[in-house]
């Protein structure tokens, strides 16, 4: 499948809604991006009570780069990682700054993300996204918070280096600086222009597994920028990590040979995340 899927709605006035501002979308966006660079703005003390060592819940992550145990050189980035547990977890638990404007911007993502996944499930014949599958598509979610800070020497470092994500889909605000790239094909580098009031939509890894390879993820890239700072914020829609995810059975139904085996998707992020980023291998894990 081509990275740009040109999916038609036949009710979109949620995705109406949401991206032409009728129910005020265009501020939530507005909003948690000021609400990032809130956060950033804070005095470093403040900022290091959310590192790993010090944070007061494991949902909630300060961090710079991407694994820098793994890696030679680290990302030129920072990041506040936020996994939603619930809204009262959040409430109690998120920066202050930010935690209202995170929690609405997840709301509303939830409405597109649920119409999208609907459109991409009857293309594999899956008619129904039953409790189950819910789970298995959208059974947890992880909000970044990115920071990418100016960059002395941007030809040295990435941002992010090339790499998939491990989700079903990632719903990704940037702001207008620029610098995402998708991987297009003769090993080409697409950018991604910035698109105000616009949300990038990305497929990750979990959901190339679960569609047998139907829908393949996209692999992208971040670069550094030597003029000016620059944010996104990913909310990445994931299986639950105690979620076994392997190709649906509908997908296989009419004889198709399954690609990949089944793979707990806690293992598979855990896995992941022990490597530096390096293109597509990641998904070589569940491959039969
Ligand atoms: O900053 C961006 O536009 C993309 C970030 C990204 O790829 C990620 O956080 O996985
Ligand atoms: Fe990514």
């Amino acid at each position: 499948m081509a990275p740009t899927l040109a999916v038609s709605f036949n009710d979109s006035s949620d995705i109406t809604d949401f991206v032409l501002n009728k129910g005020n979308g265009v501020k939530v966006l507005e909003n948690v991006k000021e609400a990032t660079h809130q956060f950033f703005r804070l005095p470093a003390e403040e900022k290091r009570k959310y590192l790993k060592e010090f944070s007061p819940s494991n949902n909630v992550r300060f961090g710079t780069s991407f694994s820098p145990e793994a890696e030679k050189a680290l990302e030129w980035k920072d990041y506040l990682s936020l996994f939603y547990v619930s809204e009262d977890e959040a409430s109690a638990m998120w920066p202050a700054v930010c935690k209202d404007q995170v929690l609405e911007y997840m709301k509303r993502s939830e409405i597109v993300i649920r119409k999208l996944l609907d459109v991409l499930m009857k293309n594999l014949n899956v008619t129904e996204i039953d409790e189950t599958k819910e789970s298995l598509l959208m059974g947890s979610k992880r909000t970044n918070l990115n920071y990418y800070p100016i960059c002395p020497n941007p030809e040295l470092t990435v941002g992010v280096g090339r790499h998939s994500d491990v989700s079903t889909l990632t719903f990704l605000l940037q702001d207008d600086i620029g610098g995402l790239y998708v991987r297009g094909n003769n090993d080409s580098w697409i950018h991604v222009p910035p698109v105000s009031g616009s949300i990038v939509i990305n497929v990750g890894d979990a959901l190339q597994i679960m569609s047998n390879g139907r829908y393949k993820s996209i692999e992208h890239r971040v670069i550094a920028n030597g003029n000016s700072n620059r944010i996104s914020v990913p909310i990445f829609i994931n299986p639950r990590p105690s979620d076994k995810i392997s190709p649906f059975p509908e997908v296989l139904a009419s004889g198709e040979k399954a690609v990949y085996k089944e793979v707990l998707y806690s293992d598979y992020v855990k896995h992941f995340f022990r490597k530096a980023h390096d293109g597509k291998k990641t998904i070589d894990l569940a491959k039969i």
